[in-house]
């Protein structure tokens, strides 16, 4: 059967693990066709971000309409964009579309995806056109303006008019033999409800974010609902998580598994 277009509008990780190619092998495994813009070129590993190369917004502009005039696009997915001007050009010519946007800001080592410019630009261009956001804890501070509880965040983001899931990482709640994951979700105008999970102790844990951004994004182009699409997308990066938390790559936080679920080894 012909799959779902899922447009990946995102940067590179030279490392394998985040970015586009996060998003190109989820998207795959998910059973969708993943299309992509590429918006910036990042020299990154496992140990942080070393170099940025912003892809000229021309450049963004020439693949998205590439794409577009030729793909019936059934979800977009954006993850880096990198300068304000590629975040208004996503929404200007991408936003009739269902849009789920990783409001990417930072690293998992820490270094600066996008500036206080960038930020803003998503307040104000990008998550009112969006179907869904799904920030982290620091990017929803930085895009809320203000540090809150996650749930309040949640809601004050949503106010902007899309649905928010506020991602969380691994943490221990009073009592509990393993660690827990608490995403919160919140639909405009409504209070945020948490979905959590069984933590996968690891630390290979570089691309996450936009592994699950994409996950959510392929179930929505299969007619998921939102709250089905985000527990679904969160059983799938627990899987790659914990098919590569043995592997040891990399000097600094290794990168989650993108290889095919379907395939559990070589063949002798
Ligand atoms: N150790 C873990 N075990 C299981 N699920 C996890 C773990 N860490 C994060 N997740 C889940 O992964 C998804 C992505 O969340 P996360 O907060 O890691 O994104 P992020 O901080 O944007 O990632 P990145 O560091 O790649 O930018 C969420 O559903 C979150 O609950
Ligand atoms: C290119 C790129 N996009 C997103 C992230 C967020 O994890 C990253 N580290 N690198």
């Amino acid at each position: 059967m012909t799959p779902p277009v899922v447009l990946a509008v995102a940067g590179t990780d030279s490392g394998g693990a985040a970015g586009l190619a996060a998003d190109l092998a989820t998207v795959g495994h998910l059973g969708c066709h993943a299309a992509c813009a590429v918006t910036a070129v990042t020299a990154q590993d496992t140990t942080g971000v070393h170099a940025i190369h912003a892809v000229p917004v021309t450049a963004v502009a020439q693949q998205v309409d590439a794409v577009v005039g030729d793909l019936p696009v059934a979800v977009v997915k954006t993850g880096m964009l990198g300068t304000p001007d590629v975040v208004r050009l996503v929404a200007d010519r991408l936003g009739h579309l269902p849009v789920v946007v990783d409001p990417v800001l930072a690293a998992t080592s820490g270094a600066a995806l996008g500036d206080d410019v960038v930020a803003a630009a998503y307040v104000d261009h990008l998550l009112p056109a969006a179907l869904v956001a799904t920030p982290n804890l620091d990017e929803a501070r930085t895009l809320a303006g203000r540090d809150a509880p996650a749930p309040e965040l949640a809601a004050r983001l949503a106010d902007l008019g899309c649905a928010v899931v506020l991602t969380g990482g691994a943490e221990w709640r009073p009592g509990a033999l393993t660690a827990t994951c608490t995403d919160w979700l919140c639909e405009p105008g409504g209070t945020a409800t948490a979905l959590r999970h069984p933590a996968v102790a690891t630390t290979a844990d570089h691309g996450t974010g936009c592994t699950y951004a994409s996950a959510l994004a392929a179930r929505i182009a299969h007619g998921e609902a939102l709250a089905d699409a985000a527990r679904t997308a969160a059983a799938y990066v627990s899987a790659r998580l914990a098919d590569s938390s043995g592997w040891r790559l990399g000097r600094g936080r290794g990168p989650v598994s993108h290889l095919s679920p379907t395939i559990q080894e070589e063949p002798a």
